[in-house]
């Protein structure tokens, strides 16, 4: 007898951070007997999307190349859309899974809604409810969540932000975040990550590469760290420095060849986790470090006025710090000299997962696609 015909599914990853918190969904799928999967990478981030996938001995079936030098926005959509329209007519999956919030999951979104494919959306639900802050990215997960099929939301208040926009009830899935299952995944894995020369030193965990926060704001953040390193002999800062040129410029020009300040590539993402672990607290602007740092117990100061993680400032486990040169120092030698402050920021569970989101969301798709039969959508195109 003949076994029935998988599932096809196209997972789109474009970034470091869907990379990350793509991996262990598509790990999960292909584990079924269900699904096959086809990862396309869109080359918005190709050397660092392959890296990371790398860490989970993954690696794209295909790659788009839309990159080009001092690319508008709109010239990367349009590029994104030319060849993601071209990959998913080739391939004719059943269905496309994307993440998160970049100009690269709002194209493979629209490219798969031309085409009639339905699409999944991983992170769904996150806001701020201000269209420049952050930009693009507000914009990206708006025009997404009004293309998707299925919302995987990973917190409440998220599910809560996609009933709010009228979403129907039964398409939003409360989940938790994959990232907190990729986290888990690497964390048991990582070597210890020293540095020798600072053995007597609490190490800060630096990241800043937002693009609300280039220029003035992000001149601040540097400012404030030089200060905290130039007043305590006690503290090292490790930064490893984004590759988007105007932050790694800005960067070497700040702070290079400080003694306690050690400027990094990119890290792996296994040696990210241990540098993590390692570290006493974290001051960054990404996203997805906040949603990883409770699962470790970190204290995280958010260097943006705000976020759509709300979860992590509700339970006590990171704090909005902005970009003001004041509240960081302050914050900081708060984290740094009070230990009752440090252990209220490093307790309880994380609010982003319990790191079986991939799980929950492989089932529901399971479910969802026996009930609708959606294997047949490629016959439409
Ligand atoms: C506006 C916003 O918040 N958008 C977010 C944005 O992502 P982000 O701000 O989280 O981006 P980054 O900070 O670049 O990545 C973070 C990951 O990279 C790892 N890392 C970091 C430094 C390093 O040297 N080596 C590493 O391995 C680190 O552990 C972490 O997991 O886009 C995502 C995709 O759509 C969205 O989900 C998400 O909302």
């Amino acid at each position: 007898m003949q076994s029935p015909r998988r599932i096809k599914i196209i997972c789109v990853v474009g970034t470091r951070p869907e990379a990350i918190k793509m991996a262990p969904l598509i790990i999960a799928l292909r584990n079924t007997h269900w699904a096959s999967v086809r990862i396309v990478s869109t080359g918005q981030h190709p050397f660092l999307v392959e890296k990371m996938l790398s860490n989970f001995s993954l690696t794209p079936d295909l790659i788009c190349e839309v990159m080009k030098p001092n690319q508008s926005l709109t010239k990367l959509t349009i590029r994104l859309l030319g060849e993601l329209d071209r990959c998913f007519q080739a391939e004719k999956p059943d269905i496309v899974i994307g993440q998160g919030d970049t100009t690269s999951v709002m194209a493979a979104a629209l490219a798969a809604f031309y085409l009639r494919i339905p699409f999944a959306h991983v992170e769904a639900g996150l806001r701020t409810r201000d269209y420049e802050n952050p930009f693009p990215e507000e914009m990206n997960r708006v025009l997404v969540g009004d293309l998707a099929q299925w919302h995987f939301a990973p917190t409440e208040i998220a599910q809560r932000n996609l009933l709010e926009e009228g979403k129907s009830v039964d398409s939003i899935y409360v989940t938790g975040n994959t990232i907190v299952d990729a986290l888990l995944y690497t964390a048991g894995r990582c070597p210890p990550f020293d540095f020798p020369e600072f053995a007597n030193c609490r190490m800060i965990l630096f990241t800043a590469h937002r693009r609300e926060n280039i220029g003035q704001p992000f001149f601040e953040i540097c400012r404030a760290a030089r200060y905290l390193a130039d007043l305590r002999d006690d503290i090292f800062i490790l930064f490893p420095v984004h590759p988007n040129p105007a932050i790694k410029d800005a960067a070497y020009s700040y702070l290079s060849n400080h003694p306690r300040i050690r400027l990094t590539p990119p890290l792996d993402y296994i040696d990210f986790i241990a540098a993590m672990k390692s570290s006493f607290f974290i001051l960054t602007d990404s996203g997805g470090v906040q949603e990883e740092a409770p699962s470790l117990r970190k204290p995280v100061l958010v260097l943006r006025n705000e976020t759509e993680r709300p979860e992590g400032i509700e339970a006590g486990v990171t704090k909005l710090v902005g970009c003001d040169f004041d509240s960081i120092v302050n914050s900081s030698l708060q984290l740094l000299d009070d230990d009752a402050v440090y252990k209220s920021f490093s307790r309880g569970n994380s609010p982003y997962g319990d790191g079986r989101a991939s799980e929950k969301i492989v089932n529901i798709l399971h479910k969802a696609l026996a009930k609708h039969s959606y294997a047949h959508s490629s016959d439409r195109l």
